[in-house]
């Protein structure tokens, strides 16, 4: 053997010996914090707790998802933590310590929960996921800060004709799929095109018109990003979480980096142009979509602070991340409703008799944000179906970035911590009967504690778009149920099931149910 090889050799053995003392002092950090939490055997020493996630959804099927944390808040309290590949993570549902990481210690939580594929471009730059570092010269606090005010209320009823259009466009669609007086749908399929369309219209600039036609390139791509977002299909992901520096490297071949590339890259072109037009004295009057509201942003921002403008790969992510938040949650979220309206009868007519009483046939009160947004029983609706199938569940999580202690408990920086969303929503402790929809306990009662109800996150940094899917919402059921009555059908599932992609929580066979048109 010669002597480069016996080096060689040695350093290998010299970087696997130090790989192995990191990782036993890194899997000592449970205890030292004070944790409780799943056992560690030799797999977990290998790769974290993730190996018992994949298992769990190939053994109990993906229908099981969403139950695996709730078993491992039942066997190790309301705090515990388990391995994520390379990451620590605690999972809590204590509204203490949520308190403490989501508002009152923010400063050491300001990042969210991340790998090396979330990261990368598009989705690392876009306030989804960037952290008070990002790749250029300002963090989430500035992104933040241009992205909020396109969300008020004011630019809200300003992007609403854009979003009735569709709305009104989708009940002419389903109208005309109508065979016997009955229209028999997956109304998931529909809402998915009627989401894709605004958020395309909105944040993208684009006339997609998916809801008539699916081969829509829009749709299609953003479609084949969601389906292949999940942990079963892109390996990608896998790699990303398990062996963090392998996703680095991986990524750029991934079938799922190609699709959000392909997005990006028609984004890129389309703000380019409105850059240049709003440079040239360009405003944005009358109706405005989100891309011209955040490059407004940029501006004031720029004359206010003295600051160059936000690099273009910014404004391209955060485009696309509205894409990411905005297409799929809303489309679950109504698909989900409409079930439990059918389901429900009694809960369908009341909101029916409400909507007639309030609104009518007034075809202006009927489009009028302060009329819409207001209808009580259709706000409790919203309430209880986003507590009872919450469309987003592992998406509130936070990086601790500062050493802390709270309640005894050590979080070190680069520890994940996390609130998922249905452990608390289905929680008999704060919802009596939590598996019965019942939007009266909205407007009779209020939630146990500002913890109880989590759908839209905490804090700083919880959904800068909650009015936007709020309104969305709130217009496409209002025209759904004053057009139809929606019934099950021998196709329809009954009890619903559902399947976690990562961290959404979506219907598994879509939603099919009967339309009986109400004229
Ligand atoms: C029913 C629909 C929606 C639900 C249930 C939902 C839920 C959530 C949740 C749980 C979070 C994490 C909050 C936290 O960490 O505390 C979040 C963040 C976020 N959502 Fe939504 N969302 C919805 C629709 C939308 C829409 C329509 C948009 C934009 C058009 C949007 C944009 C965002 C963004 C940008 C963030 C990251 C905020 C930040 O980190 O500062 N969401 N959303």
């Amino acid at each position: 053997m010669g002597l480069i090889t016996i080096v060689l050799v040695a350093l290998l053995i010299g970087l696997g010996i130090h790989i192995f003392i990191k990782r036993i002092k890194f899997m000592r950090l449970r205890d030292e914090c004070g944790f409780d939490g799943p056992p560690i055997g030799f797999i977990q020493f290998l790769i974290g707790h993730m190996y018992d996630i994949v298992k769990d959804a190939i053994v109990n099927g993906p229908e099981n998802g969403a139950y695996f944390v709730i078993k491992l808040h039942e066997k190790y309290g309301e705090t515990f933590g388990h391995y994520f590949g390379w990451h620590f993570a605690v999972r809590t549902t204590d509204p203490v310590i949520m308190k403490e990481v989501f508002i009152k210690q923010f400063g050491n939580f300001t990042d969210r929960e991340n790998n090396t594929y979330t990261m990368g471009y598009p989705l690392g730059e876009s306030l989804l996921q960037i952290g008070r570092d990002g790749p250029h010269e300002y963090g989430w606090k500035e992104v933040r800060s241009i992205t909020s005010p396109i969300f008020t209320t004011g630019k809200m009823k300003a992007m609403l004709p854009i979003m009735h259009e569709r709305v009104v466009t989708l009940i002419d669609v389903l109208k005309s799929k109508a065979v016997d007086g009955r229209i028999n749908v997956d109304v998931y399929d529909e809402f998915q095109a009627l989401t894709m369309d605004v958020i395309g219209r909105t944040a993208f600039g684009v006339q997609a018109d998916s809801l008539h036609d699916r081969n829509d390139t829009f749709y299609v791509n953003g479609r084949n990003f969601f389906n292949e977002f999940t942990i079963e299909k892109s390996w990608m992901l896998l790699v990303s979480i398990m062996v963090p520096f392998l996703g680095t490297i991986c990524r750029p071949y991934s079938k799922l980096n190609g699709y959000q590339q392909i997005i990006a890259k028609n984004l890129t072109e389309v703000v380019t142009e409105r850059r240049k037009r709003m440079e040239s004295g360009w405003t944005p009057k009358g109706q405005v979509d989100l891309i011209d509201l955040l490059l407004q942003q940029d501006i004031i921002r720029q004359q206010n602070e003295n600051k160059p403008p936000m690099h273009i790969d910014t404004i391209v992510s955060n485009c696309y991340g509205f894409l990411l938040a905005g297409y799929e949650t809303t489309s679950t979220a109504l698909a989900f409703t409409a079930w439990l309206l059918a389901k429900n009868p009694h809960v369908q007519e009341k909101l029916y008799a409400e909507i007639v009483e309030k609104v009518g046939n007034d075809s202006k009160a009927r489009g009028e944000y302060d009329v819409v947004m207001k209808l009580p029983y259709l706000d409790a609706v919203f309430q209880e179906s986003l507590r009872i199938r919450p469309p987003v569940i592992f998406f509130s999580s936070r990086t601790c970035v500062k050493e802390t202690y709270i309640n005894g408990f050590k979080f070190t920086p680069g520890t994940h911590v996390g609130s998922p969303v249905h452990a608390i929503h289905w929680d008999p402790n704060l919802w009596p009967n939590p598996e019965v929809f019942d939007p009266e306990r909205f407007i009779d009662g209020k939630p146990a504690h500002e913890m109880a109800w989590v759908a839209f996150g905490v804090g700083p940094r919880h959904c800068v778009g909650q009015r936007f899917a709020e309104m969305e919402y709130k217009f496409a059921l209002l025209e759904l149920i004053q057009s139809f009555k929606l019934e099950l059908t021998e196709k329809s599932d009954d009890p619903l099931q559902h399947r976690v992609n990562i961290v959404v929580l979506r219907p598994l066979n879509g939603v099919h149910l009967a339309l009986v048109p109400r004229d």
